[in-house]
């Protein structure tokens, strides 16, 4: 498998008030990437950071701001985040749901807006990504990562996105195995009540990227916890390749 174990964990468990030495900190533990939850309150019933926020930490660390929009209109958000300088950007399928429903004959279009958003997320640096809530099926996304200017990253969500805490959803794993059989070097996300009782069964499904709120900023060593993420994966990987 041509995938690297990426641990990112979500800032949305840190201290907000405090999100630049919360950031050096989870780099100086181990962590690969920072995983920045953005929250509309309208795609979801939760509020969270925007550019402004990601600009402000961009002046204090050049690490890997991976960016999930959970918001209505991504489209919107590519401009301001390329400028504040987010890395990844990763968007919710389902976010033109309402258009493939109530316009069935607009279908090509939505296809169009597809290839429009991931070329213009490109085009501003950004490393595209596509996320799915736990009741959207997996092919709604095949598209977008079999198109000629594909995403990178698939984001399968195992829990409701919107708060973090939440309990882990194992039935989730069917679609990271579908998705890894299918696509064996695509970066596989996996996102909600991942830690050290969960990780082994998205890492032997074929999850390589793993965030990870409060199990890592609620643990006395959060190091450790970052540390047992990454060796699941990395072992993991071994049988998968065998
Ligand atoms: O996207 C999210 C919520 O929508 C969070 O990133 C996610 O829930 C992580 O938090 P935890 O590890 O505490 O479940």
């Amino acid at each position: 498998m041509g995938v690297t174990p990426k641990i990112a964990p979500s800032m949305l468990s840190s201290d907000f008030a405090n999100l630049a030495s919360e950031s050096h900190r989870m780099l100086n533990l181990g962590a690969d990437w920072l995983h920045m939850d953005i929250m509309d309150g309208h795609f979801v019933p939760n509020l969270t950071i925007g550019a402004p926020v990601i600009e402000s930490l961009r002046k204090h660390t050049k690490a890997y701001l991976d960016c999930h929009l959970m918001v209505t209109n991504p489209l919107d958000y590519v401009e301001p985040l390329a400028k504040a300088g987010a890395s990844g950007f990763t968007f919710h399928v389902e976010t033109s749901k309402s258009w493939s429903f109530y316009f069935l004959l607009l279908w090509f279009f939505w296809i169009d807006d597809w290839k429009e958003l991931i070329q213009k997320i490109k085009s501003h640096g950004m490393r595209p990504g596509v996320a799915l809530k736990p009741g959207t099926p997996i092919e709604e996304v095949y598209p977008l990562v079999e198109a000629d200017n594909p995403v990178e990253m698939v984001l399968v969500m195992t829990v409701e996105p919107g708060f973090g805490g939440q309990k882990f959803m194992p039935e989730m794993m069917d679609k990271v195995r579908i998705l890894r059989m299918k696509f064996p070097s695509l970066d596989i996300e996996v996102d909600g009540g991942l830690g050290p009782s969960t990780i082994d069964v998205a890492a032997s499904a074929g999850a390589n990227c793993i965030v990870a709120g409060s199990s890592v900023f609620g643990a006395p060593e959060p190091a450790q916890v970052i540390s047992l993420l990454r060796n699941s994966v990395e072992k993991a990987q071994q049988t998968l390749i065998q």
